[in-house]
């Protein structure tokens, strides 16, 4: 797939800007604060109704005005659909198709699939486990849109129980038997819900695996696929080996959510807050030099450029994943390439070059590898001018 046309409405810093964009590598190149970032954001932001670089809504809309919209013409397998989506500062969003309003703004997600490379994916490798979390589900939503009203309805199943946990931890004598009472349902709501993400993670990891081996064996210099592993943790069983073991069903696991929930009850009583649930799990990252050799975990253990080469490994596993299953993803490259060493820069132009459409930007023509020749773009000041 590819975007064909992009319109932007008060987004960001573009009060408005039209783009024609076409298949294989666009750049976009300007200096520092000219826009660039805005640009590919927006067609991020439809892709998954979240942004790469904020957790809420509100920056996205032009300082000043009250709303944004962002449009964009999408070609797949020839045939052209006009995806958009209106950003409501304090109100609900709203999408349409070809101009006809969608009954839910999410179901928006995942008809636009991109995979997005930018300097803030280190934190895949030393943020906290909910950046982890956030990469596993996004990729997960993407491959199944659905999920997205799971996981909605997971986090108000969370909200709503850390709630009760702070008045039930309070509570004494009939009140707190009542809370108590009201609690187990929610367990099971939780527990419920909680499953089935566990599920999904658990199968996604096992698919995601081969993909990051091979991909590290080609970011990193001397690599083999043996060195790179990735195992999911989860709160309800100490480590999680899909490899050695079968793959846990859905009702085991929500058996094992329960289970802790009740051995964990007094402690959640006490901190007012969940403990047990995917909402506590994380993806372990660990390298090691060769098949059989001990791997450490990267967080701690791994040197800067390692990290690095682990962070764009996930990303391309990411890309070659939703490419396996049937529709090249869009290949965003936001600002990538002045942070790699030329070997790592060019590697990875190299690996990306074919994909359907990619999307670079940079601050210099030079920080473009020559594999990534293509249509490019000046931005200046908000103006986006097509150049040689
Ligand atoms: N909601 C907003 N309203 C108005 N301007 C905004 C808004 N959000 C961001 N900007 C402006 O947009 C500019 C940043 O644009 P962008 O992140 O696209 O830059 P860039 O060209 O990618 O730069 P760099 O090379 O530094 O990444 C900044 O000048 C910022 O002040």
């Amino acid at each position: 797939m590819y975007v064909s046309h992009l319109s932007l409405h008060d987004f960001r810093s573009y009060p408005t800007v039209e783009v024609p964009l076409e298949a294989g590598v666009t750049a976009f190149v300007g200096r520092n604060g000219q826009g660039k970032t805005n640009l590919v954001e927006a067609i991020d932001y439809l892709s998954r109704l979240q942004s790469h670089r904020v957790a809420s809504d509100a920056p996205l809309v032009r300082a000043g005005a009250d709303q944004a919209v962002v449009r964009a013409a999408v070609v797949r397998d020839g045939r052209t659909a006009t995806l958009e989506v209106e950003i409501n500062a304090g109100r609900a969003n709203k999408a349409r198709i070809n101009r006809s309003p969608l009954p839910r703004t999410r179901d928006l997600v995942g008809l636009v699939r991109t995979v997005v490379f930018s300097p803030e994916d280190l934190t895949l490798v030393k943020g906290d486990p909910s950046d982890r979390r956030r990469f596993l589900d996004d990729l997960m939503i993407l491959r199944a849109p659905r999920l997205a009203g799971v996981r909605s309805d997971y986090d108000r199943v969370l909200k709503q129980r850390n709630s009760l946990l702070k008045t039930a931890g309070l509570a004494r004598g009939s009140a707190r038997e009542g809370a108590l009472a009201t609690l187990a349902v929610w367990d099971d709501h939780l527990a419920t819900i909680g499953a089935e993400i566990l599920a999904q993670r658990l199968s996604l990891v096992e698919a995601l695996r081969p993909y990051v081996g091979k991909a590290y064996e080609t970011v990193a210099r001397g690599a083999s696929r043996d060195d790179a592993e990735i195992t999911y943790r989860s709160v309800v069983e100490p480590v999680v080996e899909p490899v050695e073991t079968t793959t846990p069903t859905q009702e085991s696991l929500r058996e094992a959510i329960l289970a802790e929930l009740a051995r964990r009850q007094k402690d959640e009583l006490d901190r007012g807050i969940s403990l047990v649930g995917p909402h506590r799990d994380d993806l372990l990252l660990f390298l090691g030099h060769g098949a059989g050799a001990e791997r450490l975990p990267v967080k701690g253990y791994a040197s800067h450029g390692e990290s690095w080469s682990f962070a764009l490994a996930l990303r391309l596993a990411a890309y070659d994943l939703l490419r396996a299953d049937g529709d090249d993803p869009i290949l965003i490259l936001d600002d990538v390439f002045a942070e790699l060493d030329s070997q790592r820069r060019v590697q990875l132009a190299e690996l990306v070059a074919d994909a359907e459409q990619v999307l670079v930007t940079a601050a210099v023509p030079e920080d473009v590898p020559e594999a990534l020749a293509g249509a490019r773009y000046h931005v200046t000041a908000g103006e986006v001018t097509r150049g040689e």
